[in-house]
């Protein structure tokens, strides 16, 4: 369906699971050469397909990120718009809504900068679903068994070939996301991720298959476990 997309690269998180030695945010971190950040925002910046990407990040963390972009790009790349972000993820997504310059590109995505190994080809297979759907999302199958908790005590045992890990980026149909977010905040939800804003509109949200390697880096394990896949090339990018 889209020719071209903006994206919105969230980075403006406080990393509070992350509870690392080093007190700097998890996407400032490096893996290998480069920060965590770049791998995504690499991606982005060498897609022709990609128009605008808002880079959102804390206030007072921006100078770091301004000056590593330029360390590696020797030059801030014209496609990075710097937005400043929110309290919750939501209202950071809002914030770079509100700050998308010109026109708007058909299609937006929203990736956090903490899943540092995504692919050209997820992204394609994304965009391609905006045709039947506003709204795809990638999920990868549990491994583990799946159960509904209450207070300590099983509630519920799921079938696991119905539940899926849901991870980013999501893509919408930008006129869809902006829908849902504002209709969110108006009646004050927040979701865990976009997606969910859009579904309770009661929009469809197709699932596409997501990628085992697409970690989200959450917990300094999760580093630790990012950096080996890394150095042993056990990712495919
Ligand atoms: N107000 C927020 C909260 C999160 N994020 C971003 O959303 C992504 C996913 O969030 P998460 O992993 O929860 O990051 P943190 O908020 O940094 O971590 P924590 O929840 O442990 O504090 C991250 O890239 C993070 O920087 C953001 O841009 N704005
Ligand atoms: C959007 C997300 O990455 C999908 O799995 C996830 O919901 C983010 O959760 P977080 O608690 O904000 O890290």
């Amino acid at each position: 369906m889209s020719e071209y997309y903006d994206v919105i690269l969230l980075a403006a998180g406080s990393a509070t699971r992350f509870n690392h030695q080093s007190d700097r945010n998890k996407v400032l971190m490096p893996l290998k050469d480069r920060p965590v950040f770049d791998y995504s925002l690499s991606m982005f910046l060498s897609d022709p397909k990609c128009r605008n990407i808002l880079f959102v990040t804390r206030e007072t963390e921006r100078p770091l990120f301004e000056e590593k972009t330029k360390d590696i790009y020797k030059e801030m790349p014209s496609k990075i718009i710097w937005v400043t972000g929110g309290k919750e993820r939501q209202d950071s997504v809002s914030c770079a809504l509100s700050d998308i310059r010109g026109d708007k590109s058909p299609a937006i995505l929203v990736h956090d900068a903490a899943r540092p190994f995504i692919t050209r080809d997820l992204i394609c297979r994304l965009l391609a679903g905006l045709s039947e759907s506003p709204a795809v999302i990638p999920g990868i199958m549990a491994k583990d068994s799946m159960k509904l908790v209450k207070a300590a005590v099983v509630d519920q045992s799921l079938q696991r070939s119905a539940v899926r890990h849901i991870q980013t980026p999501q893509v919408f149909r930008t006129e869809c996301l902006l829908e849902a977010v504002t209709r969110a905040e108006e009646e004050q939800f927040y979701g865990n991720e976009e997606g969910e804003l859009v579904e309770r509109l009661g929009y469809q949200v197709s699932v596409v298959e997501g990628l085992e390697q697409n970690l989200k880096i959450t917990t300094a394990m999760d580093y630790t476990f990012a950096r080996f896949m890394v150095e042993q090339q056990q990712v495919d990018r």
